[in-house]
Order: C-alpha cells, then sequence, then structure tokens
C-alpha cells in the first residue's frame, strides 16, 4: 500500500508531507489536528466542512481538553479520556501530557495504568499496538507487516508477554497496556517520535482465572504455554523483529520471574535488546542507594542489603549493586555476602529450595542455624539478625515492611535506606509516612509509585519515586541515537551513574533521586551516557559528534509539524535527520 504521509526533519523543522485527503486525514492520529489546521491547510487537505470554523491555536486546545480531563470522576475516567484522545489527536494527546506532566504520568502510567490492564476488555475501545497470539503463529509476519512501519521507520519494539504485570500477575491480553504506556514515557520523556515505537503483547494465554471465566474476555481463552512451545514462539518473535525492524531496540516488559531472565540471557548477546525490569530498575535503584549512602557518608560496599523479593527486578537490583561494590574495591564474592535475598519461602540458604537465578545470593546454611524458623526464615526474623542498612521490596508484598521490622531495623543503624518499590500503590510494602513516622524522620526512602511529600517534625520529606521510567527513555535513546548493535551492562550502569550525578540527597527532607518534573532533562542526560558507553563498547554503529546538540535534536517535541499537500510520497522512508555520521 502506498504511504499516506511522511513525518520528517530537515535543520530541526518538522515536516509532514500529507498524500491522503478529507475524512482519511482526521482517521489519522498523527495527522488529525483538528480544529488546529489554518483554513488553508483545510482548503488543501479537503478539510471545509469537517471541522467546526474556528482556528486554535494548540495552546487553546490543550486549554479545552484539560478542562474535559479535570472533569473525568475518578483516575480511570482519566486513563480512558486520554487514551481516547491519544487515538484521536496523537499531538495534542502529549502536548497536553508534557504541559502537566506530574499529574497526568500517575494516570497514562504507574500506578493507574494497572487498574486500566485489570480493565482492559470491560474498557476497550480502538486497538492500538500488535496482539501476537500464540495460536496463530503462523501469522506473525502478516501481524507485523500489517503495522505499516517498514524497515528504516521502527527504533523500538516494547513487549510483554503479561505473566507479571507490575505486582498484579498474569493480566492476559490486556497487558498490552503496559507496553503502550511505556512507549508513552519513552515519548514524553526522551522523545522517541511516536510513530517509531511499537506495543506488542504476546498473548500465549492466561492462568488468571478471573479472566478465563470473564465472558468479555478479548484475549486467548485457555491456560499460557509454557515450555517448548512457548520458547519457539518468542524466538519466532525475536526474528521477526530482527528482519522487519533491523534497527529496533527490543524491550522486554513484565514477563514472569524465570522467563525474564531466562529471554535476558538468551537473546542479549544475539540483538539490541534488555530488560527493563531487571536492568532498567537495578539502574534506578543503584542510583537511589548511591545517592543515599553518600548522604550518610558511606559507600555501597559498607551495607548489608536486604532484598524482600528476590525475583526479577530483586535480582537485577542486587546484580548491578554487586557490580558497583566490586568497583569500589570488594572481590565478586565479599560483594554477594552483602545481600540477604527473600523468596515466598522465606531467605534463600543454600538447605532450602531456589530458582536458579537466585542462587548466587543464597546464605550458607550453617550462618542459619541458630536462627528462629526451623528453615524458613522470614523477613522479621532476617531484619533481626542481620541488622541491614539497606532494605529493598520488591516483593509485590503490601504492607510487609511492619512497624515492628522498621523499627528494629532502625534501632541498628542512623539512616536507614528503606525503598519500598513494588508498584502499583496497592502493593508497596510500606507507604512513606509510616516510614518518617518509626523512624523519627531518619529513613531515606524511594518507592516505586508516586507518593506526595510528607510533613514531619516541622521538615518537608520529598519522595523520591525510584520507578525504572527515570531511566528506561534515556537508555532506548541512547541505544537508538549511535544505532547500537546490543544493550551491554556497562551502558545499565553508565544510565544509573547519569542520574545519580544528577541527585544530591544531602539536605534533610531532599529526595535520593531527581524529580519527575525532570523526567526530559535527566532522560537525555542517561541518554548521551549511555550512547558515549556503547561507543566505548564498540557496539555503536554509529557516533555522535555533539552528543549533548545531537540527543537534544533527535528529542520529538509535541507541536504541530509544518503540513506539506502531497499527491504521493516518495519512497525510501529513510530518516533525513542523522545524528551522526556512520562509524
Ligand atoms: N520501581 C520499579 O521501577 C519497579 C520495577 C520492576 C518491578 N517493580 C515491582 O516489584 C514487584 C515485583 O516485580 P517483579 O517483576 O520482580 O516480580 P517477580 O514475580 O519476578 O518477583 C517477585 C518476587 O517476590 C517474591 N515473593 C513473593 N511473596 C513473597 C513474600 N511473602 N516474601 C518475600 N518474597 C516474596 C517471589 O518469590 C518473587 O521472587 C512488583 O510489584 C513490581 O511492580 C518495581
Ligand atoms: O511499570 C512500572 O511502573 C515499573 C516497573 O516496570 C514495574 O513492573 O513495576
Ligand atoms: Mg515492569
Amino acid at each position: 500500500m502506498p504511504r499516506q504521509f511522511q513525518f520528517r526533519t530537515v535543520d530541526g523543522v518538522e515536516t509532514v508531507q500529507i498524500a491522503v485527503r478529507g475524512r482519511q486525514v482526521l482517521a489519522r492520529p498523527m495527522l488529525n489536528f483538528g480544529p488546529g489546521y489554518t483554513l488553508d491547510e483545510r482548503a488543501a487537505l479537503g478539510l471545509r466542512g469537517l471541522l467546526p470554523p474556528a482556528v486554535n491555536t494548540l495552546t487553546e486546545q490543550v486549554r479545552r481538553v484539560y478542562q474535559q480531563f479535570r472533569g473525568q470522576p475518578d483516575d480511570l475516567s482519566r486513563y480512558v479520556f486520554l487514551n481516547q484522545l491519544q487515538d484521536l489527536n496523537e499531538i495534542l494527546y502529549y502536548r497536553l501530557v508534557a504541559d502537566h506532566l506530574e499529574e497526568m504520568l500517575p494516570i497514562i502510567y504507574t500506578p493507574t495504568v494497572g487498574e486500566a490492564i485489570q480493565k482492559f476488555s470491560s474498557t476497550f475501545d480502538r486497538p492500538r499496538g500488535i496482539y501476537l497470539s500464540i495460536d496463530d503463529a503462523a501469522g506473525m509476519d502478516e501481524a507485523l507487516a500489517a503495522h505499516g512501519q517498514g524497515p528504516e521507520d521502527v527504533d523500538l519494539v516494547v513487549v510483554t508477554d503479561s505473566e507479571g504485570i507490575l505486582g498484579i500477575g498474569d493480566q492476559g491480553v490486556g497487558g498490552i497496556r503496559i507496553a503502550v504506556g511505556k512507549l508513552a514515557v519513552y515519548t514524553t520523556a526522551a522523545g522517541i517520535h511516536p510513530l517509531r515505537g511499537i506495543p506488542v503483547v504476546l498473548d500465549v494465554g492466561t492462568d488468571n482465572l478471573d479472566l478465563l471465566n470473564d465472558p468479555g474476555y478479548l484475549g486467548a481463552r485457555h491456560a499460557r504455554v509454557r515450555g517448548e512451545r512457548y520458547d519457539a514462539f518468542v524466538a519466532q518473535f525475536a526474528d521477526a523483529v530482527r528482519r522487519h525492524f533491523p534497527h529496533a531496540l527490543l524491550h522486554w516488559e513484565d514477563f514472569g520471574a524465570d522467563n525474564a531472565h531466562r529471554i535476558l540471557a538468551a537473546y542479549r548477546d544475539e540483538q539490541c535488546s534488555f530488560n527493563d525490569d531487571i536492568q532498567g530498575t537495578a539502574a534506578v535503584v543503584a542510583a537511589a542507594a548511591l545517592a543515599a549512602v553518600r548522604a550518610k557518608g558511606e559507600r555501597l560496599a559498607d551495607q548489608r542489603i536486604v532484598v524482600h523479593g528476590a525475583g526479577t527486578a530483586g535480582v537485577g537490583v542486587a546484580d548491578l549493586m554487586r557490580d558497583i561494590m566490586v568497583q569500589e574495591g570488594l572481590s565478586e564474592k565479599e560483594a554477594e555476602s552483602r545481600f540477604w535475598g527473600l523468596g515466598s519461602r522465606g531467605l534463600l540458604h543454600t538447605g532450602a529450595p531456589m530458582r536458579a537465578f537466585q542462587e548466587r545470593y543464597a546464605r550458607p546454611v550453617e550462618e542459619v542455624s541458630g536462627w528462629d524458623g526451623a528453615g524458613r526464615y522470614d523477613l522479621a526474623e532476617v531484619v533481626r539478625q542481620v541488622r541491614p542498612t539497606v532494605l529493598v521490596g520488591t516483593s509485590a508484598q503490601p504492607g510487609s515492611f511492619t512497624e515492628a521490622i522498621v523499627r528494629d531495623m532502625a534501632a541498628g543503624c542512623d539512616r536507614p535506606v528503606i525503598m519500598p518499590l513494588s508498584n502499583p500503590t496497592s502493593r508497596s510494602e510500606a507507604v512513606p509516612a509510616d516510614l518518617l513516622r518509626w523512624t523519627d524522620g531518619r529513613a531515606l526512602i524511594a518507592t516505586g509509585s508516586p507518593f506526595a511529600p510528607v510533613e514531619q517534625g516541622g521538615t518537608t520529606f520529598e519522595i523520591a519515586q525510584a520507578n525504572n521510567a527515570l531511566v528506561f527513555p534515556g537508555i532506548g535513546l541512547g541505544a537508538v541515537a549511535v544505532r547500537a548493535t546490543r544493550v551491554t551492562d556497562r551502558m545499565i550502569a553508565a544510565a544509573a551513574q547519569a542520574v545519580a550525578e544528577r541527585t544530591s540527597a544531602g539536605r534533610l527532607g531532599a529526595p535520593v533521586l531527581p524529580s519527575m518534573r525532570q523526567l526530559r532533562a535527566v532522560s537525555a542526560a542517561v541518554a548521551i551516557r549511555v550512547a558515549e558507553a556503547a561507543v566505548e563498547e564498540g557496539v555503536a554503529t554509529r557516533e555522535l559528534e555533539h552528543p549533548l546538540q545531537d540527543i537534544h535534536e533527535l528529542m520529538w517535541q509535541p507541536v504541530y509539524p509544518t503540513v506539506e499537500v502531497v499527491d504521493h510520497i516518495d519512497e525510501p522512508s529513510a530518516r533525513t535527520t542523522e545524528p551522526g555520521r556512520e562509524a
């Protein structure tokens, strides 16, 4: 099918060539500027009479839709409203989100996206992204082609199989919305062009009985396919991405713990890909931990770290912190001995069963011989015995950082670092106001979901949001900017470093991470460091001549482009703004 339109940027000016007319223009979210079209443009595009007479600026349109947004009764309705706006006029949607970032991010992303995923089938209207069903594996190539993007057109593919959505588990086909949400954050934070990212759900069935028994459920209605058939489907998908979109970075999101680690290990050396829950989370949490221990005048290597929930995120976080301790001078074994991990059966130790990816954090069984618990040691016992200085929560067990546990921890150190990272808000291991109360304001806190500042003892405590949203957009942009062929550990460590450098947690009450308000600047800083690391690692296929300028120019802004009305679009569609020279 001939192309209907094409965006290009020449000398910093974005233009869209449009080869369709009339209602076909208004039917495309990236072309529908609504009353934003001038009268001349309306005449040239066959839009006369299809729009009300007034011509609006983008600012006027934002004002109107913001009022409509404010009129929504609850967060889920706000999500649905924004979702519909994205499918109506996508540039206006991104402008609205950019202008009201702090208010909108918790709607289009965590925590509200969690509820929207759970209610996917009842709130579904217009499909967005690609739905790949294991029952139609043979149709995968056709499905990817049907999306309409050519090999040069795609920078990013975000994929989930929906088994481990946030902390709410298996959500079947509704998981597409986490991929949509992550891409919206890529665009908002790092200026990835809205057309250059594709959200994908791999629907392999669901083990969620509520979904299987819901007559309105829109996904494949059978139990999750596992084993060889699942692996073959994932392999077919990874290969199809390489063939259809050879320059795309593949972002794995919210897979179940075993598959997440296995898939990352299988593909990280095969194609440009990373796992956000393992590596993105690790980078942001390491940055928060570094800022917190610096505020105490200590090193990471000096800490005793308990990871409550040694799953996808927990083990990723431990691995990166271990690597930082090694840089600080510890041996790998010494560094690993600074961690105590807990799974659903309590402390990981060599006398109890565990999963392969957890084994390096198993404590020797001799260490626990005198402990209370007969082989199963819960968080309270671990905290009592270990006296941790850092407590990480990636368990999705709400309230598991109890008053008794937190007071016990705080009795053993001056500034306990406590990070309840589980999302959405309903899964948080503790809420900041409680943590500050139980520790008399001594705790250094980071949470996964957003929390309002807390007033205590005359101090306002701003709560750092340690959400991978602070790093994955920059990791993506950095990798895309230099067309990296892999995402290496050093690129992830560089992302953590870039965030840590932009944090100063010295003052009492200051957050241990930059605010989400600074998302765009942080993402640009992360992208520059990630791109540089990619070049140093030899995985970049082009270099940036002026990193700051080049990254800045690559970041798409939500403004209406100059319209060029044409009869047809010339192929090929190679990107016209080259960020650097071929290496
Ligand atoms: N802040 C962030 O950026 C961020 C990033 C990724 C994940 N998360 C959150 O972390 C949580 C876990 O996500 P995940 O992807 O790692 O899931 P996961 O299923 O891979 O890991 C959860 C782990 O918790 C363990 N667990 C379960 N019950 C437990 C209990 N009672 N005590 C101790 N451990 C227990 C499980 O054994 C598992 O190892 C989710 O809520 C998710 O939203 C946050
Ligand atoms: O999606 C988020 O908010 C962060 C993270 O990827 C998660 O799974 O919780
Ligand atoms: Mg996730």
